[in-house]
């Protein structure tokens, strides 16, 4: 699998795996720099480039990457403020055939940087602090080998300057650094260089864009799905839901409502009556609760309902704040997807007894003391659930707007109603979400993300 994404000890065991198999860490460093090589001469297409080389073994791919450029033809000038100092990247750098500076200006149109990779410890200072410096007040095309050197691997927080890279180059596997905030949006693209490791086994990927299927040729409405909508106290959240679940493949949307939705749109139906009852139809395939519900006894109570008709459901929002391990005992978790914002991911991590840590380890520690699929969106969006760990593509920022998490809500509880797959309806939801944001131009409400959803289907199909 192509999208493994490994933390740094991980990392470390998967190239000891490979040594012991008979491949030299010499080995694994030339194909690691000739491959980044290739990219290379792609964006550098003949211009003179610069190169930065650390002290370890991100430096020793430099080298790598150095020489391959010299051999092909290209003015190359390396800049490494110390010697190597790993075996491998000191058996790199006499390899390398060309002239080495300890400090100078760089002005070649192409830099790549290769001071640290997943061997970051520290804070970024001195002379490596002013090299990136200098790359980041340059107009150069700025390249990233493994990671950008002042970003952390393993939980993506930045330890020094963070120029805004053109383009990344990870070797061998994905790190968690790649799909997770601040860093990933320094990035630039992003692609990966095999170097034939063993990657089986692994428990995290980078999510792959989805294809998503048209409805079965035999398929009828109820066949296709149909979602109950569970609304409550605050009547818009619910109806954006829905719409956005409307246009998501599902075959039938109700909206289970004690009252009137004036504007609602004609091919919602909206169903009056206790919820019991209009709960009571063993056609609902899936149910979504917590877009507007409210926070007081009967919401609670509301909720307590979606949990006794014992289908898979999405709980968002309101839901978020009134779940609790008492509520949760009446459900089944396995079957349940959660979509926290960060506010609402602490308020269950409160609840359920989850301490501090990052935003990936809650998600997954809430995952594992509760046995649901969380899916923590943000800027960055990470899936915790049985099947694995799901790091996704950067979204648009025009999402950071009023009632687009509930407009994923709708999306998500439509394709889980439409299969029955938790980890599944959570990756499709966030590249529709993503997608339909792409497609509704800037600065859009979140009905005109929910009704973009529409060509968002269209261009996953
Ligand atoms: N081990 C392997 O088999 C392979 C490793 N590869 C490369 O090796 C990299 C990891 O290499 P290393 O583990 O040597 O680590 P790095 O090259 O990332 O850096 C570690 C070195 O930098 C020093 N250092 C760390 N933080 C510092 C700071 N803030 N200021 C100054 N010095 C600092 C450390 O003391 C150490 O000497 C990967 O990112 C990748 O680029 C690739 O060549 C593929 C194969
Ligand atoms: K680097």
């Amino acid at each position: 699998m192509t999208d493994t994404v490994l933390t740094v000890e991980q990392m470390r065991a998967t190239e000891r795996a490979a040594m012991e198999a008979g491949v030299s860490e010499w080995e694994l460093m030339q194909r690691a720099g000739e491959g980044a090589a290739q990219w290379i001469m792609r964006v550098a297409a003949g211009r003179p480039v610069a190169v930065l080389c650390g002290p370890g073994n991100n430096g020793g791919d430099g080298y790598v990457i150095a020489e391959t450029l010299i051999r092909r033809g290209y003015e190359v000038q390396v800049i490494a403020p110390l010697e190597p100092r790993s075996e491998t990247a000191q058996q790199a750098r006499a390899h390398y055939s060309g002239a080495v500076f300890a400090a100078t200006t760089m002005r070649e149109p192409v830099v790549i940087d290769c001071l640290f990779g997943y061997g970051l410890t520290r804070k970024v200072e001195g002379e490596f602090a002013e090299l990136l410096e200098q790359m980041a007040s340059s107009h150069c095309y700025k390249v990233a080998i493994d990671v950008p050197s002042a970003v952390e691997s393993d939980t993506g927080s930045v330890l020094g300057p963070l120029p805004d890279y053109d383009l990344t180059l990870a070797l061998g596997a994905w790190k968690q650094a790649h799909g997770l905030m601040p860093a990933m949006a320094a990035m630039g693209e992003r692609r990966l260089v095999p170097i034939g490791l063993d990657l089986s086994g692994a428990r995290s990927a980078l999510s792959r864009r989805p294809r998503l299927t048209p409805p079965a040729p035999d398929a009828h409405k109820y066949r296709r799905g149909l979602l109950a909508v569970v609304a409550g106290a605050m009547p818009g959240a619910p109806l954006l839901a829905a719409e956005a679940a409307m246009r998501a493949g599902v075959g039938y949307v109700k909206l289970l409502s004690d009252h009137d939705h004036f504007g609602a749109p004609a091919d919602l139906v909206i169903e009056q009556g206790k919820l019991a009852n209009t709960l009571d139809d063993e056609r609902i395939a899936a149910v979504l609760v917590g877009p507007g519900l409210g926070r007081d006894d009967s919401a609670r109570e509301r909720l307590a309902q979606a949990f006794s008709c014992r289908k898979p459901g999405v709980l968002d929002a309101d839901a978020l704040y009134l779940l609790d391990p008492e509520l949760l005992a009446q459900a089944d978790p396995g079957t349940l997807c959660v979509t926290p914002h960060e506010g609402e991911l602490q308020k269950l991590c409160e609840v359920f007894g989850i301490g501090d840590g990052s935003k990936l380890e809650r998600a997954r520690r809430l995952h594992d003391v509760t046995g649901m699929t969380v899916l923590a969106k943000g800027p960055d969006t990470v899936l915790a659930s049985d099947v694995m760990t799901s790091f996704f593509p950067r979204g648009s920022s025009w999402l950071s707007v009023a009632g687009t998490g509930d407009v994923l809500a709708g999306i998500v509880a439509s394709r889980l109603a439409v299969h029955g797959n938790p980890h599944r309806a959570c990756e499709e939801g966030v590249w529709l979400h993503h997608e339909a944001a792409r497609l509704a131009s800037p600065a859009f409400t979140a009905s005109g993300l929910a009704h973009a959803v529409k060509p968002a289907m269209a261009a996953l199909l």
